[in-house]
């Protein structure tokens, strides 16, 4: 039986501005498991974001094709989790996390139940009546990250959530992540630029190409579930991180952008 969830097949992505084209993407060719946490690591602008959305139905390949397969008539097939929160400023933080529930249209009674368990789940508790303004970096993610999981969707795809994140705080908030996709188990694609955490959270690690971005290695990240942050002070960690470091590295050299 395929256990796949997410099948990648020769897509591309070709973007015109003006009179010039830009290929941002592929081919690319990418399988991802149901259940699978799953990072993409890549050089700046190598088209990780383009895939993102391309397999969040936010933007059509120039070529190829992305099939989700479905498992369910009642949870969205995905949700996406953008770096910069993308919360609405005019919105109280449970109407934020309540957003995504009345797109999906699910009914008051549920609504209120899962609004109420993901302001709990992510702390946000006593926030419910503050506005985004009102709250640090680190809330505002969570506000997005509780919005996210709220609707439950099949296949959750987090595009670099940290990235504006102080060092500390960042790890604390991939701390709570690795423990809620513990108790979840949901499918995830994780874009980011940072190993240490790719390691942490994921399954495997895609590394991509210079643009326009293929897929130049997969890694198995062999660390048992669950996992802990304690796990970064190993020795197998660092060594999985020099690796992968490596394999980035040359394909930084081999964009004319960064090669001397
Ligand atoms: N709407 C667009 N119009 C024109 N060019 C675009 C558009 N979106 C992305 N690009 C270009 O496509 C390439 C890939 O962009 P993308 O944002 O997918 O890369 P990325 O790997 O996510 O980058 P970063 O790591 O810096 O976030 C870049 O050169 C970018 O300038």
């Amino acid at each position: 039986m395929n256990d796949n969830r997410v099948a990648v097949r020769g897509v591309e992505r070709v973007f015109a501005s003006g009179h010039a084209t830009v290929k941002a993407l592929g081919p690319i060719d990418l399988d991802v498991r149901d259940g699978e946490f799953l990072c993409i690591v890549g050089p700046s602008g190598c088209g990780k974001s383009t895939l993102l959305r391309i397999i969040a139905g936010l933007l059509s390949p120039s070529d190829g094709e992305v099939s989700l397969r479905t498992t369910s008539k009642e949870a969205p097939l995905t949700s996406v989790v953008f770096q910069d929160y993308s919360i609405f400023p005019w919105k109280t933080v449970e109407a934020n996390v309540r957003f995504g529930l009345d797109i999906a249209k699910v009914p008051g009674s549920v609504s209120k139940e899962r609004v109420s368990r993901w302001l709990t789940r992510l702390g946000l508790k006593d926030f419910g009546g503050a506005y985004p303004a009102t709250l640090s970096g680190g809330m505002k993610q969570r506000v997005s990250i509780a919005r996210a999981f709220a609707v439950e969707p099949q296949i959750l795809l987090m595009d670099e959530p940290f990235a504006a994140l102080d060092a500390q705080l960042r790890q604390v908030m991939q701390a709570e992540l690795l423990e809620l996709w513990q108790e979840d188990g949901r499918t995830v694609i994780f874009i980011t630029h940072n190993l240490d955490e790719a390691i942490l959270l994921g399954d495997r690690v895609i590394v991509m190409s210079s643009r326009p971005g293929r897929v130049v290695a997969e890694v198995d990240v062999p660390f048992a579930r669950p996992r802990s942050p304690e796990i970064r002070r190993s020795s197998e960690f660092a060594e999985l991180e020099g690796e992968i470091w490596d394999l980035l590295r040359s394909e930084m050299k081999t964009d004319p952008r960064t090669s001397a």
